[in-house]
């Protein structure tokens, strides 16, 4: 299986301050990849820059073999963990902002996800909960036909029940041609949809490999894995 991203030497640094040393990762093709750790420990900073929305120091990040950049805005679609949507809009506005801005669109997709999350399109997003506004965003990612899914944090506001609803909608959108980076501190809810995992400290990765094969190693569930090594 080849690889959709890969991070050589990757390292970022604010002014004084290195976030991502020497970081080295694979993510393979078709797969769901778990990025776990504990709060700033550079997760969204390295997802970021697979995003191309900020720049490595040094070392490189690849997706399909390119640099982040225009090559790679039709391959990668990425949910931050902030919205950024904006308020003066409905969600059929979002919508169609979404539509104008990326050709792998599917509109008739994005219909089915707002049923599914029982969305109205006529709703403001200024109006919208946290958990809704999560809820959104999703759909409007999932909506596209990206090989790359990056999803930061996209269970942080959403309420228990709403919870299984979302991974259901993820894994019910999920196909062999795609692969999905996904961050969350809820690694219980959240650790039967991974294929691979890799646990991130202090900007670089601590251990990564096969969910399965690791619960096997270990005897343990991935949250106890996190759990004994961020002890
Ligand atoms: N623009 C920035 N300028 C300065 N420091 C930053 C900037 N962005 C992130 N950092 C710092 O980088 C570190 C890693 O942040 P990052 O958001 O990547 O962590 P994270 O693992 O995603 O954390 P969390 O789980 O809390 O979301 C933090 O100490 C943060 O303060």
């Amino acid at each position: 299986m080849n690889n959709i991203l890969e991070a050589q030497m990757l390292s970022k640094s604010f002014f004084s301050k290195t976030v991502l040393r020497n970081l080295n990762l694979q993510v393979r093709e078709g797969s769901i990849l778990g990025l776990l750790g504990p709060n700033g420990s550079g997760k969204t900073t390295f997802l970021k820059i697979a995003a191309g929305l900020l720049q490595p120091t040094s070392g490189k990040l690849l997706i399909g073999g390119h640099t982040p950049g225009v090559v790679t805005k039709s391959m990668v679609a990425y949910m931050p963990d902030k919205n950024y949507l904006f308020n003066w809009m409905k969600i059929s506005d979002a919508i169609q902002f979404y539509a104008d801005f990326y050709t792998d669109f599917d509109k008739e997709k994005m219909g089915e996800l707002l049923d599914f999350m029982n969305l109205n399109p006529d709703l403001k997003v200024a109006a919208l909960s946290k958990g809704m506004t999560e809820k959104l965003n999703l759909a409007l990612i999932l909506a596209r036909k990206a090989r790359l899914m990056i999803l930061d944090e996209p269970l942080g506001g959403v309420d228990p029940s709403a919870r299984q609803k979302i991974l259901d909608a993820i894994v019910n959108n999920f196909s062999e041609d795609r692969t999905i980076i996904i961050t969350t501190h809820l690694v219980r809810d959240i650790e039967s949809l991974f294929d691979d995992v890799a646990f991130i400290a202090d900007g670089q990765i601590l251990l990564q490999g096969n969910a399965e094969e690791l619960r096997y190693e270990k005897g343990k569930s991935i949250e106890e894995i996190f759990c004994e090594l961020y002890r």
